[in-house]
């Protein structure tokens, strides 16, 4: 093929990835999710004109009931959170126990040096080793650290100070020896090792680290088992996103999937089982492995991402400019880690720039409640005397944690059916999670009655703010409202 054919092959497929499905491939879609038992009473129809598609009930919804429980497609804990909370990398379930959780948590504290104000402060983009859960070398770690001299320098903040933790009760907990009273009503799943031999991913479940590793895993995994032919590429690439945008990660997992996708495809085709890594695909079914993204709202990422109120907008150009030359290295990372020729499309920039701009657009941040922050309110609420007993042996992680007892799991995710749900200032459904949703599912529940036929509505924003606001936040997510109040009040 000459360099001019292969040109044009490449955008014929950059074009096919990206175009709008037509509304007949839109509904066969939503129709197969909602046959295999996804979003029971919804209906995803396309609206047309700067609205798209759209999520209605196809059944009454009483006030509070949950009206859309979903698991994600892609997604991942935000870099800095890491050390906050472990987690299951792919239903985002706190793992260990709560001794883990907090040996874990407090190990980090201290590389951050407890009792020094500035250190103390909550800052969720402080982690230089975030991106890894305690392995063995970590917790010989924490127990030569047990051994230094731990200073309080008794600075005092004005809210909860954090004091330092005596390192016999540090020792105390990396041993495994000690358990924490009352824990047996926080039992956490078993960590369960990533089945590649990498130590940064972690499960809560063979199932889940199975599902992980045919998603999208076993071509994102540095270790031994792995798919990926450069590691260290595969590294740099992690490194990168941990530094600049932690969506970088949610968007590998995308193009893995892809590739994933369609090789199993192929196989079903050719009844074989084994991936074939250097086999070629076809155009169509690389387009069928990329359809759950495919029906995703885009647009270019340095395109649609809001002006920060620290930019000049006569430098406005400058700053796209520099957005699109952080995705450009993101993608020649990816590239050298994983970059396979027949899924040439998948690997430009424009579809990479249209798959970060889709996070942008669609996403959902995961929000899981902590285990930690529970235990210490139910110790808390126990009856005096038994408050008193359990004090004795909590005291000293409460206070070494200070307010960052509170601390919880954060992410971002891309759902299939909630990415598709439009925004209304008077919405009739909210993301809640109730106190059985300890993972990172989306959990949609009715704010009011809802009749079949109606739209469901989220709201994006805070919706209780003035019209001016409620434009400018909107701003953000690229688009004007077009609800009903809005319309009413401008
Ligand atoms: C998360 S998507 C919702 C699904 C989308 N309608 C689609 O076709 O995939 C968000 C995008 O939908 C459109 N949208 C959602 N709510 C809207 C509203 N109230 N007014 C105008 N456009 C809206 C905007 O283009 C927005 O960027």
């Amino acid at each position: 093929m000459s360099f001019h054919d292969a040109h044009s092959s490449l955008q014929d497929g950059v074009h096919k990835l990206l175009s709008c499905p037509s509304p007949c491939a839109m509904q066969r879609y939503y129709e197969q999710l909602s046959t295999s038992g996804l979003g029971p009473g919804l209906q995803v129809r396309y609206i047309g004109g700067e609205m798209g598609k759209g999520v209605f009930a196809v059944k009454d919804f009483n006030e509070e009931e949950v009206v859309l429980q979903e698991p994600m497609l892609v997604g991942a804990q935000h870099s800095s959170n890491k050390v906050n909370a472990m987690v299951c990398s792919y239903c985002f379930r706190y793992v260990g126990s709560l001794e883990l959780q907090l040996a874990r948590r407090l190990l980090h504290q201290e590389g951050d040096s407890v009792g020094d104000e500035e250190g103390s402060e909550k800052d969720m983009d402080r982690d230089e080793d975030v991106g890894h859960y305690m392995d063995e070398e970590e917790e010989r770690d924490m127990t030569s650290h047990m051994d230094e001299d731990n200073e309080n320098c008794g600075c005092e903040r004005s809210t909860k100070p954090k004091k330092a933790l005596p390192p016999e009760a540090l020792a105390a907990l990396a041993s495994g020896g000690l358990q924490l009273p009352h824990v047996e009503h926080f039992v956490l799943p078993p960590v369960v090792k990533c089945k590649g031999g990498c130590s940064e991913d972690i499960y809560c479940s063979d199932a889940c680290a199975e599902a992980a590793w045919e998603a999208y895993h076993s071509l994102l995994c540095s270790g031994p088992l792995s798919l990926c032919k450069n590691i260290d590429a595969l590294s740099s690439f992690k490194q990168f996103a941990d530094e600049t945008n932690d969506i970088f990660h949610i968007a590998a997992q995308v193009v893995a999937a892809t590739i994933l996708r369609a090789w199993k495809l192929e196989n079903e085709k050719s009844g074989t089982v084994a991936i074939s890594s250097s086999r070629g695909i076809s155009e169509a079914t690389m387009l069928k492995a990329w359809e759950p993204f495919a029906m995703g709202y885009k647009q270019l990422w340095w395109q649609t991402v809001a002006l920060p109120a620290d930019v000049e907008p006569s430098n406005e150009q400058e700053f796209r400019n520099q957005m699109k030359e952080i995705a450009a290295h993101s993608l020649s990372l990816l590239k050298q880690a994983i970059y396979k020729e027949t899924f040439s499309p998948l690997f430009t920039l424009d579809v990479y720039g249209h798959i970060i701009g889709m996070f942008e657009l669609n996403n959902l941040e995961i929000v899981v409640a902590s285990p930690v922050e529970d235990y210490f309110l139910y110790i808390n609420d126990l009856p005096p005397e038994a408050k008193a007993q359990a004090g004795l042996v909590t005291k000293v992680y409460l206070d070494a944690l200070g307010d960052d007892y509170t601390a919880y799991c954060q992410g971002s995710a891309f759902f299939a059916l909630q990415s598709c749900i439009n925004h209304s200032c008077t919405p009739n459904a909210k993301a809640f999670k109730r106190d059985q949703d300890n993972d990172g599912q989306a959990v949609l529940l009715a704010t009011r009655h809802i009749r079949r036929g109606e739209e469901i509505t989220i709201s994006y924003i805070d919706e209780d703010s003035s019209l001016e606001e409620r434009k400018a936040a909107l701003a953000d997510y690229g688009f004007t409202c077009r609800c009903l109040r809005c319309l009413q009040e401008s």
